[in-house]
């Protein structure tokens, strides 16, 4: 397979010939050879997609006939399921179940945007100045840069993709430069749908070129991007040089709060997937436990004994549970963290280290890890690992509960487990996070916004915010018996 950029409406190669091998983490095949853009391809990328903004046709075409094209995408989308799936699995590892329902959410993502797109039709204000009208109207940011990471490579490159369409405005998306597959294929179906040339702008390659060029660009308006908090201080930084519109989608550590009156099967059950779904690659994980003291033993005995026969494999095998960890690189960053929570003193109650089945050999496996006896200052406990890695914290009230969940620079997403639903609100109230699930762990979707506070990130996905990310907001006030002021006599 050898896959292109595409910029101004054409398949492209980069300017300096450059290449990549895409490499499947489950048995390190080369799946794809890509083509390997750089800063020269961004600045034809940002160009295209600027000239195309400027001349107004996409921003003015009526919104509803937007809204159908948007439409198109997520009805393509869906015939295309599982060849798109299928392709996910093949560059990330992640099973074939989760690649599919993730098409879903995908396919449904333009389809709601879509229908959103001819929704707001601005808004008429009571004007306290006699003689007047005074309306608010929603217009397109303009050139919006997007960059994406690969752990949900089109999952997240959609939450940018069909809001930034809908709203009129022009794109240049970079993915990941490790997981590109899928991303590609849908600018084939944003073709087929009939996106105008230079609306929508696909460069590949490094974050530190390609992406950099997105950020500074002083010919970009929006930068939207979703990955790792180091990454995101730099592109906030870049962005200052023409202050551009930002959106920031960052990490989370995020707490998983269980009271002693939760159903234990239950709770049991939902924190292994909400720590170990994916190999725990997902920015929501709940890698931190809070469990009360009252149910501690118990609930740490249930969960060690479920996790031991998590069944790791081949994402296509169909009783594979969780695949391998992206990259080499990767596994060594979560192995250095293993590392340095033994050195803390955290007790090792299960993994610790790759398995030694040997037909995970090839692959970036690593084994599902429980750390006990954890305490707050742990840099374990507090710092993202983005790998099958759970710390549980015993606590005693619920105030030290919400003080723990809260102890972190991060504030993306956490949960509540409770039988006592008065309990479970109050604790809520108290979160400062984006997303709080009470009895569940990990749904998003669609129509609810998505994103972090504090150092989680800035903005929102999905939903109407998301939506309105990609607008600029727009007084009109008219004088309707424009006279004389004579202020200046
Ligand atoms: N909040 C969310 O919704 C969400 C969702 C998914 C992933 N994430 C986060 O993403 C991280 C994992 O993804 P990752 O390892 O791909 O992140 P990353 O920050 O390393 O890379 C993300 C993207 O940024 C690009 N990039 C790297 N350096 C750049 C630079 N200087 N300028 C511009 N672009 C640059 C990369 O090429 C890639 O496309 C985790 O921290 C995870 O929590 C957050
Ligand atoms: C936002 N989400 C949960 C889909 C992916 C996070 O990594």
């Amino acid at each position: 397979m050898r896959l292109q950029m595409y910029i101004d409406g054409q398949w492209v190669d980069a300017v300096d010939d450059e290449t990549r091998d895409i490499i499947n983490p489950y048995n390190q095949e080369v799946i794809a050879n890509v083509t390997e853009g750089n800063e020269e391809d961004a600045k034809k990328a940002v160009a295209a997609a600027r000239r195309a903004f400027d001349n107004g046709a996409w921003a003015t075409t009526p919104a509803s006939e937007r809204g159908a094209i948007v439409h198109d995408i997520g009805r393509l989308i869906r015939s295309s399921r599982q060849e798109l799936a299928e392709l996910e699995t093949l560059d990330t590892g992640k099973t074939l179940s989760e690649s599919l329902d993730d098409m879903d959410d995908i396919a449904n993502v333009f389809i709601y945007f879509a229908g959103l797109a001819d929704k707001d039709g601005g808004e008429v204000i009571d004007s306290p100045i006699p003689d007047s009208t005074s309306k608010v109207v929603r217009e397109p940011v303009g050139v919006c840069g997007q960059i994406t990471p690969w752990n949900y490579p089109l999952l997240q490159a959609a939450w940018k993709l069909a809001p930034a369409l809908a709203a009129g405005n022009t794109l240049v998306m970079k993915p990941s430069e490790i997981t590109p597959l899928t991303t590609v294929k849908v600018f084939e179906l944003f073709e087929q749908a009939g996106v105008p040339a230079g609306v929508a702008n696909l460069v590949l390659g490094p974050g530190n070129t390609a992406g950099a060029h997105l950020s500074e660009s002083t010919d970009v308006d929006l930068i939207s991007f979703t990955g790792g908090i180091d990454t995101g201080k730099k592109i906030m930084q870049a962005a200052s040089t023409n202050v551009k519109k930002l959106a920031l989608e960052l990490g989370g550590k995020n707490p998983n709060i269980i009271f002693a009156d939760a159903d234990i099967d239950v709770a049991v059950d939902q924190a292994l997937n909400a720590a170990f779904f994916h190999a725990g690659q997902v920015c929501s994980a709940g890698a931190r436990v809070l469990v009360e003291s009252s149910m501690h033993d118990a609930f740490v005995d249930a969960l060690v004994k479920r996790a031991k026969h998590i069944k790791l494999g081949n994402g296509f095998a169909e009783d594979t549970q969780s695949g391998p960890l992206i990259s080499a690189e990767h596994r060594e960053k979560v192995e250095a963290y293993v590392a340095i929570g033994q050195e803390e003193g955290a007790k090792l109650a299960l993994g610790g280290k790759r398995p030694e089945a040997e037909e995970l050999q090839q692959g970036f496996f690593y084994l599902p890890t429980i750390f006990t006896n954890c305490t707050a200052d742990m840099r374990i406990v507090q710092e993202e690992v983005f790998g099958p890695v759970l710390t549980v914290e015993p606590f005693e009230t619920t105030e030290e509960a919400v003080a723990k969940a809260n102890d972190t620079i991060y504030g993306l997403a956490g949960a509540v487990f409770t039988e006592d639903i008065a309990k479970a609100e109050n604790v809520v109230t108290q979160l400062r996070m984006g997303t709080v699930w009470i009895n569940d762990f990990h749904p998003y979707f669609a129509q609810a916004p998505w994103g972090g506070y504090k150092q989680s990130g800035i903005g929102r996905e999905l939903g109407r915010p998301g939506l309105e990310e990609y607008t600029e907001t727009k007084h009109v006030f008219r004088n309707t018996n424009p006279e004389p002021l004579e202020w200046f006599k």
